[in-house]
């Protein structure tokens, strides 16, 4: 493989939080097509990552690409033009706008018409919404969701909304999805749901980087993962690598958990 393969190219970031080190020298390089893999204990730095990468935390040091280009994280809409869209942990849809709406918000950033068309209500203005209207709905049908087109998010179940907070990202015809802790509060049936939709994602030619504390959806799912413990990266590598790794196993049972 060349290096223009390389979807997203990190290195060398540290952020600290008074004295805290939340991350030191982290650095990964993500091919495309693959599902990249973020993990560690809780307080490893993982959301802090995610943060410094989608441009709501300054990192003290790293130098970032994107497609080969250098990449600067900036405000979240930047962000996302130039390229990487992401979901939330915590999920952060527009709760009282139908599941469609929301994914039109995410077409949105790619379209040409913009704020004064809106306003004027423009032949092209008109023609460009119902492009974004389709497309929307097929990203909803995508995800398995499109017969809530119509339901305000808010009133779609936990695992819908992860779904819908996934079709919005695709939306936005990302270099690169970032999925923080998508299964998280999923059940059992959620999850499998959700590890398929993640596969078909990445069959279609999605490059994904994911953080998840479900290391056995990690595991099976992941081309590579990174580990972080107290914002250091102590392997690298396939899942089955890490899996061996005594520096990975020591963190997991350390901090008590099963890596499981
Ligand atoms: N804004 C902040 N100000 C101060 N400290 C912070 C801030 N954000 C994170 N931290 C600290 O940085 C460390 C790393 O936190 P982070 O949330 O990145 O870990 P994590 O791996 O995502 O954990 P979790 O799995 O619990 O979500 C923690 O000790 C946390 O308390």
């Amino acid at each position: 493989m060349s290096t223009t393969d390389i979807v997203l190219n990190v290195s060398g970031v540290s952020k600290r939080f008074g004295g805290l080190q939340a991350l030191s020298d982290v650095g990964i390089q993500i091919r495309a097509g693959q599902v990249y893999g973020l993990i560690g204990p809780n307080g490893a730095g993982k959301t802090t990552f995610f943060n410094v990468l989608t441009g709501l935390y300054t990192p003290d040091s790293g130098s970032f690409a994107l497609g080969g280009e250098p990449y600067t994280p900036q405000a979240v809409h930047q962000v996302a033009k130039a390229g990487i869209a992401r979901t939330f942990q915590n999920i952060r849809l527009f709760a009282d706008m139908t599941a469609l709406e929301n994914v039109m918000v995410g077409r949105h950033i790619r379209t040409q018409s913009g704020l004064l068309g809106a306003v004027l209500r423009t032949p092209g203005f008109k023609a460009e919404e119902a492009a974004i209207a389709k497309r929307a709905q097929e990203l909803l049908d995508y995800v398995g969701i499109g017969r809530y087109a119509e339901y305000k998010a808010r009133t779609l179940s936990y695992g819908d909304q992860r779904r819908l907070e996934i079709a919005r990202a695709l939306a936005t015809d990302p270099k690169l999805i970032a999925l923080d802790e998508p299964a998280a509060g999923m059940n059992a049936t959620e999850k499998v749901v959700l590890r398929e939709l993640i596969d078909r994602i990445r069959n279609d030619g999605r490059t994904i980087l994911l953080i998840e504390h479900d290391v056995k959806l990690v595991m099976g799912l992941c081309d590579r993962v990174t580990v972080l413990d107290y914002g250091k990266q102590i392997a690298e590598g396939t899942p089955a690598e890490v899996q061996r790794n005594e520096k990975v196993i020591e963190a997991y049972l350390g901090a008590g958990h099963a890596a499981h």
